[in-house]
């Protein structure tokens, strides 16, 4: 399938940043730049800020995600979410697996693969974030690394779920580092992501999976990294706290 036909979709992550009033300022000056927008938009904002966003972007083309959810339903898990939390206030998105995540916070492969199923299973879209750390690009071990984080996080999804999971390429030493992949090797790595997909699915499903770039993508160098063959969209972080960076690369995956 022509990567035209798949969904295109930028997505911010705010990650910490934004108090309320910060995010009802930025959700504002983005809506009319984002109005005409030929891809997905989707802001992912702090837990806090979710009402506030919903409530801002209702009746516009921008969605909302949050940065992580647990996979219980409930229980005595202090400081977590569940995903019925996040339905109920609307929510549609949530990423998972964020290497910020998984560095600071102890997600493993085993814990993404749970909290991926429970935001499946609620009815909202995962952004599975995967990617190596620089040590393992020197060792040459990113294919095989790559690889296994999207086998074991995509553990139990079937198929028909896998049109609920975007998956996010982000180069642990590209993340706020202002050092970007060059686009042949994002291409590179986004385009052994479908590869491993089509191996755990088929052609079909590889060929319809919307995956993303992430790690300094930014408003210069976005048309080139996005005109790539297996690049699909973008997960941006600094950048997308400014409305019109992130106008800037929404208009650079519009097609
Ligand atoms: O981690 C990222 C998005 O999830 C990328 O962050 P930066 O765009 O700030 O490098």
């Amino acid at each position: 399938m022509n990567k035209a036909l798949r969904k295109a979709v930028i997505a911010g992550n705010w990650k910490m940043n934004n108090t309320r009033v910060e995010t009802k300022a930025l959700i504002e000056d983005l809506i009319p730049l984002a109005k005409d927008a030929g891809c997905d938009v989707v802001v992912c904002v702090p837990f806090t800020n979710l009402e506030t966003a919903v409530n801002l972007t209702k009746g516009t083309n921008i969605k909302v995600g949050a940065q992580n959810c647990h996979f219980e339903a409930k229980g005595a898990f202090t400081g977590e979410i569940s995903a019925s939390m996040l339905t109920e206030m609307g929510v549609e998105y949530v990423v998972i697996g964020h290497s910020e995540r998984r560095q600071y916070f102890g997600e493993t492969d085993a814990t993404v693969n749970k909290r991926l199923k429970a935001v499946i299973d609620a009815g909202m879209t995962a952004i599975l974030c995967v990617g190596e750390m620089l040590e393992d690009r020197e060792n040459g071990i990113t294919e095989e690394l790559v690889a296994m984080q999207t086998k074991i996080a995509l553990g139990g999804v079937s198929k028909e779920d896998l049109s609920k999971v975007i998956i996010a390429y982000e180069p642990v030493w590209a993340i706020g580092t202002g050092k970007t992949a060059t686009a042949d090797q994002a291409n590179e790595v986004c385009a052994l992501i479908r590869a491993t997909v089509e191996k755990l699915y088929d052609k079909e499903a590889s060929d319809a999976l919307t995956i993303q770039y992430g790690g300094s993508m930014n408003a210069g160098n976005a048309a080139e990294l996005l005109s790539k063959p297996d690049v699909d969209g973008g997960l941006i972080g600094g950048a997308s706290l400014k409305a019109p960076d992130f106008a800037t690369i929404i208009n650079a995956a519009s097609k």
